[in-house]
This record gives C-alpha cells, sequence and structure tokens, in this order.
C-alpha cells in the first residue's frame, strides 16, 4: 500500500514557513524527503510567493492522495477554502491537517511556526499547538512536548505559562503523567526498549537537600521514586546546570525539565537547526521545526529550511515505525 503524504500546515504567512517549506520542496532529492503537501489558502500562498520573489512551482491538489502525483514536478498545495483572516486560515489548516491525519489521509501533521499572540487577540484560546491538537484529537490530559535534535530529547513538564507560576503548577501527579507519557512513546514511537529518562530538579543545586528549595524533596523525588517502583529506568533530581554538557547527554534518552527554557535553551544551544518539537501522547504523529515565525527575516530569502527538513524526517521515521 502507498505511504500516505505528510501534510504540512502553512503557519503564520507573516513569517518563514511559506519560505522554508519552498526550501524544503527544492531540496527534497538531497535530503530524501517523503511526499509531502502545504495546506493554505493558495491566494495567501501565491501572493507570499509573488512579494518574496521565492521561485517555487506549485499545483494545487484536490486531495492528500494526488500529492504524490504532482510531488516530483511541483510543491503540491491544498487550497482550504472557508476562512475570512490571516487568523482562522492558521487554525484551520491545523484542524484540516489533524483530520487528514486521524483519517489515515495523511501519515503525520509537520506544522509551520504559528505567531501565538496574533492568535490569542483573535480569541484562540490554546497556548500552542501542542495543548490544541491535544483537544482535536480528543486527549484530555496534558499534552507533552518534546523538543529532540540528533544528540538529545528534552520534555519541559510546563510549557507555555509565567515563570513565577512554575513551582505552583509542579505536582507529583504532573510529574507522574509527563513521564510516563514520555516513557510510553519514547518505546513505540522511537523504537527505544527502555528509556533511560533522567529528571532536572527545578531550583539551583537541585535544591541542596531541601535548603535552596523543597520542590525536589516534596514533589519531585516522590514522583520518580513511585515510577521507579512501577519498573521504570528513571533517575534524579539533577541539578539541571550539569545535565546537558557532552558526556553527561550519553548517559539518558531523555531529560524532563520542569519548565519551558531549561529544556528549549539547551536544544537550541546545540543544535538549533536539526531542533524539531514532536508533540508526544497523541493519537497522531506531530512535528514541527524547533523555532519560530522568524518575521524579522520575513522576505529576505535567508531562512534556514533545516529544521522543517528534520521535522518531516523524524515524522516519517516514526510513521515507519508504527507501521511496522
Ligand atoms: N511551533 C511554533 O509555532 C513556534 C512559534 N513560536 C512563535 O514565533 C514567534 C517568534 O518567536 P522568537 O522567540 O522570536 O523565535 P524565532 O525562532 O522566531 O526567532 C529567533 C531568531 O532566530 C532566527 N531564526 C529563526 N528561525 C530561523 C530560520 N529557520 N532560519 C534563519 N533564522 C532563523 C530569527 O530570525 C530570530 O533572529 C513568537 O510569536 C512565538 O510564539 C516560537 C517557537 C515555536
Ligand atoms: N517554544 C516552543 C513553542 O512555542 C512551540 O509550541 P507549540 O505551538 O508547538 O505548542
Amino acid at each position: 500500500m502507498a505511504v500516505a503524504p505528510l501534510v504540512v500546515t502553512i503557519g503564520d504567512p507573516n513569517g518563514i514557513g511559506i519560505e522554508i517549506i519552498s526550501k524544503a520542496w527544492m531540496q527534497r532529492d538531497l535530503n530524501n524527503l517523503p511526499v509531502f503537501f502545504l495546506l493554505g489558502n493558495v491566494k495567501t500562498i501565491e501572493h507570499y510567493l509573488k512579494s518574496t520573489g521565492i521561485a517555487v512551482p506549485f499545483l494545487e491538489i484536490a486531495s492528500p492522495a494526488d500529492a504524490a502525483n504532482v510531488f516530483s514536478k511541483a510543491l503540491p498545495v491544498l487550497s482550504l477554502e472557508g476562512s475570512n483572516s490571516v487568523a482562522e486560515e492558521i487554525i484551520l489548516s491545523i484542524r484540516r491537517g489533524t483530520e487528514y491525519c486521524l483519517s489515515g489521509e495523511a501519515s503525520a501533521l509537520v506544522t509551520n511556526p504559528i505567531q501565538k499572540k496574533r492568535l490569542y487577540d483573535t480569541g484562540f484560546s490554546f497556548p500552542g499547538h501542542t495543548e490544541y491538537l491535544a483537544s482535536l484529537t480528543g486527549v484530555t490530559d496534558q499534552a507533552v512536548m518534546m523538543l529532540a535534535c540528533r544528540e538529545l530529547k528534552v520534555i519541559p513538564a510546563t510549557i507555555h505559562v509565567p515563570l513565577n507560576k512554575v513551582p505552583a503548577l509542579l505536582s507529583a501527579d504532573l510529574l507522574t503523567h509527563v513521564i510516563s507519557t514520555a516513557h510510553r512513546d519514547l518505546n513505540y514511537r522511537f523504537g527505544i526498549a527502555n528509556p533511560r529518562i533522567v529528571v532536572a530538579g527545578l531550583n539551583p543545586h537541585a535544591g541542596e537537600d531541601g535548603s535552596i528549595g523543597t520542590e525536589e524533596v516534596d514533589i519531585i523525588s516522590p514522583a520518580i521514586k513511585n515510577l521507579q517502583q512501577s519498573g521504570m529506568d528513571v533517575k534524579g533530581p539533577f541539578p539541571a546546570d550539569s545535565l546537558f554538557h557532552k558526556a553527561a547527554r550519553g548517559k539518558y534518552d531523555a531529560a524532563i525539565c520542569m519548565y519551558h527554557d531549561q529544556a528549549l535553551i539547551s536544544i537550541k544551544t546545540i543544535d538549533f537547526d536539526g531542533g524539531v518539537n514532536i508533540t508526544l501522547g497523541l493519537p497522531i504523529i506531530r512535528t514541527s521545526p524547533d523555532h519560530g515565525t522568524a518575521e524579522d527575516i520575513h522576505g529576505k530569502g535567508i531562512a534556514n529550511p533545516t529544521s522543517l527538513i528534520e521535522a518531516m524526517k523524524i515524522a516519517a521515521e516514526i510513521a515507519s515505525i508504527a507501521n511496522d
């Protein structure tokens, strides 16, 4: 049976999404990319390409199944009608793309970056794709974000929340859920038989035995002990400042972090171009570049497509494991 294509959302057209997918299509053979198509309003795409001078041929397709027929000649575009604003088009692209994955017409969802505040201002009530996709796919627990590059996988337990709210949001239940979800997906999505998971502390020196903060003693250690008793290879809490250097990275498969920047700074420092965002705990496969909309370079022709290309490669790898 033919493998279903990847569906790529339009993301925010004020950013670099259309530029990087155009470049990814142009480099499809070099990178041995699977068939993919772009889901967005064809007029938006035409306008973007004309105004930025990007010369990529594209062809409109009527359904995901047509993508394979045109992929060698042009970037397949499935046009989205029915949106009255850019924000509606961005959200509709994510929703329709998810539906194609749920129905099996697409093998995985690869999302282009969205400018979150622009969507919040129109009433979008989810912090980002991660939570929106959980809602669209009927997942009621917190969705789990993982950032991965070839050398490191990191998982923030709390995501898009103000830093001063993090301590109150941390609980043994939340950590148990995040670590169990990570353990399960590392196993069945990534084929890691018995994932080795480490957990960072929240405070300097992982709290120095309760002298520099008590979250490690009260919340993080009890969660780890529980998971160890159920047979998982989970260790910590470790001081976060010495968890990400080369030798430390070699000792685990994934690191659970307590908040967004603790996780993302490490990966974006190690491999900004090759980092990929993967949502765990969903019934569909979803990946994304690790970077944002990069509006400061919109239309300049200098956007690097590597992270999107890596997101496509990882989506295809996970889809092939799921099909085994
Ligand atoms: N998955 C998603 O939808 C994500 C969305 N965002 C959104 O993106 C917006 C901008 O976020 P920032 O923090 O400024 O991060 P950013 O990643 O958009 O930009 C940070 C810096 O990196 C550069 N950069 C990013 N990607 C690049 C690429 N492919 N090639 C060359 N240079 C690149 C930018 O030009 C900028 O100087 C925010 O509104 C945020 O919400 C941020 C991260 C992920
Ligand atoms: N900083 C990562 C990020 O913003 C991605 O969020 P999401 O839209 O994938 O939930």
